[in-house]
């Protein structure tokens, strides 16, 4: 089963414009979950102009499927991480005036710092999944980190998807089977929309976990959230 990770950075990016609570985002994530959201991710930036520091530790109270941090593991992020405790962190390597995430790890490079940033994170009892791009050369690097998942970085798939869908998932399918064969459990997100989710499902049966934000809440405006969840949910099926 793969399993659909609702990523509600969008509903505080609409609430920040007017400054008051409006939409209410712990209502909201426990409504995304009463849709059939299997699990909440949040990416607190360290502007906070869309995820604040204290929205994470006000959802952490209340929600009851899988809650996922996603974050630049700084010491902000390390000390929140050990004080909620999620079911799994995410690790991205964005700098901190990135629009959005545009780059998984380079776990060559940085493999000595992740070891030791995954192994704080798993002593708190969290889940580590690592942000990584479609490059066969970063994942035993990956594995070397002690790393529970990675998470495929989907946007160049999503971009690519409408040109030539097969070619465009080639580079995914070939380094999921690698992170399968070494263990790894492997999520996938970035773009993903409903036109393009049903043919990497397809393409990677035993993907564990999506996460979708953007174009999620964008249909949500013309299909309403739950039928929007649900719909995301159909594209999952096995
Ligand atoms: C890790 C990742 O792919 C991101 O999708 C991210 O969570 C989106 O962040 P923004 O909502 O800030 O664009
Ligand atoms: N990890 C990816 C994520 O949470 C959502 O990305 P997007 O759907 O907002 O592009």
């Amino acid at each position: 089963m793969t399993k659909l990770s609702v990523n509600i950075n969008k509903i505080a990016t609409l609430r920040n414009a007017r400054g008051a609570n409006n939409p209410n985002l712990v209502q909201v994530a426990l409504d995304a979950e009463r849709f059939g959201a299997q699990g909440i991710t949040v990416h607190p930036r360290p502007d906070e102009r869309h995820i604040k520091f204290q929205d994470v530790l006000d959802l952490a109270k209340v929600i009851s499927t899988e809650f996922n941090i996603e974050g630049y593991p700084d010491q902000r992020y390390m000390d929140l991480v050990k004080l909620v405790r999620p079911a799994q962190a995410t690790l991205v390597p964005d700098p901190p005036q990135a629009i959005t995430s545009s780059s998984g790890w380079d776990t060559i490079a940085h493999q000595a710092f992740l070891k030791d940033v995954v192994s704080e994170l798993q002593s708190y009892g969290v889940r580590v999944s690592i942000f990584i791009n479609p490059e066969v050369k970063f994942f035993e690097p990956a594995k070397t980190t002690g790393t529970d998942r990675v998470e495929l970085y989907t946007e160049p798939y999503a971009s690519n998807y409408p040109i030539n869908r097969e070619k465009a998932v080639r580079p995914y399918v070939e380094v999921a089977a690698i992170a399968k064969e070494l263990g790894l459990g492997l999520n996938a997100g970035h773009d993903l929309d409903l036109h393009n989710l049903k043919f990497l499902k397809q393409s990677i049966p035993f993907l564990d976990e999506v996460s979708i934000g953007h174009a999620l809440i964008c249909d949500a405006l013309y299909y309403g959230l739950e039928n929007t969840i649900q719909m995301y949910r159909r594209q999952l099926e096995d």
